[in-house]
């Protein structure tokens, strides 16, 4: 933070549910504070806004609304508004400092950021303007002072007072002064200069520059000064040093002309941002598969702004469900993870994605209320942790958080990928699948299925939502994993946890069984049964049912056989082992349906030459399962950190941030680290220095036993 004292003679008073704690700064339009909620104790920054008439209220309410419709990742988050008789108050997350702050820092020490760092940077500021600009608005005033710093060290756009329509027809605001050195050189010509998107990237490329480089390539004392100093700008000069890819990144950023500029759509679409990565004399070390992946973020992106959960925006929910929606998040904040955003709601409670602090990796977790679900959960888990031969298709909880006075149990697991195999809804087309692709796809499904049965499991909830994607950046492979088993029970105890299709969305009901449909009891090859309809519908493209409620369904179900007699032709193009296998598996008679018993599923000779060693997709194989027009309801991208990064977390203390100043007391919580990677860390944040790692360790799993 900027300012340990509180700098200015009058302070206007806060919203009553926050207390002041800290002056950050002023802009050209108000002051923002530190402030810390008084019930939750978490942190914010508190942006005052003033106004002296009805003109200047509307300008207030013009950034607020920007800022509430355009919420992303890579936009700082709003988290509520309250309007007084003079001003606004706009609380948002608190970030760390600007990248302002961050480059005068290092400029002061001779150096420039780290390169992994500007790479990361550049990628946020891109995403984030892509997004503004593919919903038709500039943001108008990008400076490095307007880009906020996240705790997770993500960089964002703050600020929207510029931020201004384009291209709608309606009429855009006049760029206001704002600083001059962020101005295209278009700006100085016009007589009113409005905001572009043009002009976004041309500040986009300025900022590129001096990040690289060094800052100050604009100087001037007032706007003629400036008009001469970005009208004669001699981008060669400036780039003449940098390597070859980057000087041809920043001279179309930074060309005069803005129509020979590139616009932020096409430099993420285009091969050649990747190729400037790629490149051996690239400046960026990289990890090519995140490019890969905002792209393929970017190019569903109308489908993001569809499916994105109301929930980044507290303010717009209802009052009940705010409460809720503020409990969790603060369940989840004071377990250290930040920047949480709602993914699903079920039968158990809520699930999230969120970032955890230190080191910044992305995780989902699942907020299960009733304390005796968690329990059963938790055996669940650790049981098939015990008899996992091959738990690696299986995505199992990684830590467990408790909160003694709710009750209420947090299961992190990872989510280190953001692709599932969902399909949208029933009428979505995605291109067929290649068998060879389908069959390693349904390979390493069928591990992770066979597995849960050794353990004593059904899955009993194996839908395409279910089945997730874990890339590995280094050997540009991707490998299927099974995941959620909030419906999973013992087999042996079946009847006890009864499944009925009534009730459930009739979307899960595409992938059951039809003794479940028909309410009859069930046995074991449930799970083959729903695997075979995620098989089908790969190599379809398609749903392979089109009922439009369950008595259709129970109507259509009995026709399948014939449906893949009909596959079997010569046209379809599947081999016979395929259509052996879908016979098998999509048998209507559960006695004689290939089932994971005895390993009898994963020795049928479809999977011939398969092992788990040698069944991961290429990345490109990946791509092709890709859905054309499904929501990838996510855009945050993290590189994994490597574990030497982790390694030094534990090493330096002081890489870790002192939190507990600003969190409520983390001993409501306690946490089991399933797999052991981060034990360490959590240790010394919950316990300080004052007692050994391995004896924190150890205290906390004793209580964890106990509770269970
Ligand atoms: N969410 C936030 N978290 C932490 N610091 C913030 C946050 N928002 C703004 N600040 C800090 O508060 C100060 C003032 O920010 P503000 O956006 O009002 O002005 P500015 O961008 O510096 O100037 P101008 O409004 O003239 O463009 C800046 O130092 C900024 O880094």
């Amino acid at each position: 933070m900027q300012n340990d004292s509180l700098q200015e003679s009058y302070l206007p008073p806060l919203p009553e549910s926050y207390v002041r704690v800290n002056y950050l700064g002023s802009g050209g339009f108000g002051s923002v504070y530190q402030a810390k909620h008084n019930i939750t104790g978490e942190m914010f920054a508190i942006k005052v806004i003033t106004y002296t008439n009805e003109m200047g209220c509307k300008k207030n309410e013009r950034e607020i609304t920007k800022l509430k419709k355009f919420q992303h990742p890579n936009v700082v988050r709003l988290v509520e508004v309250k309007k007084k008789p003079q001003s606004h108050h706009i609380v948002l997350e608190l970030c760390t400092c600007s990248l302002a702050h961050q480059m005068r820092e290092s400029s002061s020490k001779g150096a420039n950021l780290d390169r992994s760092t500007i790479f990361r940077y550049m990628c946020d500021i891109l995403e984030g303007l892509a997004f503004l600009h593919q919903n038709k608005q500039a943001f108008g005033d990008l400076k490095p002072s307007n880009i906020l710093i996240s705790r997770d060290g993500v960089a964002k756009l703050g600020d929207f007072g510029g931020v201004t329509s384009v291209g709608t027809g309606q009429q855009s605001t006049a760029k206001e002064k704002g600083t001059y050195q962020d101005w295209a050189p278009e700006f100085f010509t016009r007589s009113t200069p409005q905001p572009s998107m043009k002009g976004d990237m041309w500040a986009f490329g300025m900022i590129l520059l001096e990040m690289v480089t060094r800052p100050g390539w604009i100087t001037g004392s007032d706007a003629s000064d400036f008009a001469q100093s970005v009208c004669g700008f001699d981008v060669s000069t400036a780039i003449k040093s940098l390597p070859e890819p980057l000087q041809r990144l920043l001279a179309s950023l930074l060309n005069p002309n803005p129509k020979e500029r590139w616009s932020s759509s096409r430099l993420l679409q285009s091969e050649k941002l990747l190729a400037l990565i790629n490149s051996s004399d690239s400046i960026f070390p990289m990890d090519p598969m995140r490019l890969r992946r905002i792209q393929l973020d970017f190019q569903n992106h109308q489908q993001l702004i569809r499916t994105r959960a109301p929930t980044t925006i507290v303010q717009t929910l209802s009052p009940q469900q705010q409460d809720v929606q503020a409990h969790d998040r603060y369940l989840i904040e004071s377990s250290n993870y930040t920047n949480v955003r709602f993914l699903d709601q079920d039968h158990l409670g809520r699930v999230y994605r969120a970032v955890y602090t230190l080191p910044p990796i992305e995780y989902r977790i699942r907020i299960v209320d009733d304390p005796n679900e968690a329990s059963r959960l938790y055996q669940l888990e650790k049981t098939i942790e015990q008899f996992c031969s091959c738990s690696s298709f299986l995505i199992l909880t990684r830590r467990v958080h408790m909160c003694r006075n709710t009750q209420q149990t947090l299961f992190v697991f990872d989510d280190s990928d953001q692709n599932t195999l969902d399909y949208g809804d029933q009428t979505s087309q995605r291109p067929k699948a290649l068998e060879d692709v389908v069959r390693k796809v349904i390979f390493m499904i069928a591990h992770g299925i066979t597995d849960l049965h050794k353990a004593g499991f059904l899955h009993r909830f194996l839908v395409p939502a279910n089945v997730c994607f874990r890339c590995d950046g280094e050997c540009a492979t991707v490998r299927a994993l099974v995941s959620n088993f909030s419906r999973a029970c013992p087999i042996a105890d079946r009847q006890s946890f009864p499944l009925r299709s009534e009730g459930l969305p009739f979307k899960t009901c595409l992938y059951m069984a039809p003794e479940i449909l028909d309410g009859l009891e069930y046995g074991e090859s449930i799970d083959a049964w729903s695997l075979g309809c995620i098989a089908l519908e790969l190599l379809l493209g398609h749903q392979p049912f089109a009922s439009k409620d369950i008595n259709e369904l129970r109507e259509e179900v009995p026709s399948i056989p014939t449906f893949i007699d009909d596959l079997a032709a010569p046209a379809a193009g599947l081999t016979d082992d395929c259509i052996s296998f879908l016979k098998g598996v999509l048998d209507l008679n559960q006695m004689s349906r290939l089932s994971f018993s005895n390993n009898a599923l994963l020795s049928h000779r479809w999977f011939a030459g398969l092992s788990p060693s040698n069944c991961d997709l290429t990345w490109d194989d990946f791509q092709t399962l890709a859905p054309t027009d499904i929501p990838q309801p996510q855009t945050s991208v993290f590189d994994p950190l490597s574990v030497e990064h982790e390694q030094s977390t534990v090493q330096h203390d002081e890489a870790i941030p002192a939190e507990d100043d600003q969190r409520p007391n983390l001993n409501s919580s306690v946490y089991l680290d399933l797999r052991g990677n981060h034990s360490e860390v959590y240790a010394r944040r919950i316990a300080g220095e004052s007692q050994s790692i391995h004896d924190t360790v150890q205290h906390h799993l004793d209580a964890v036993e106990r509770d269970f």
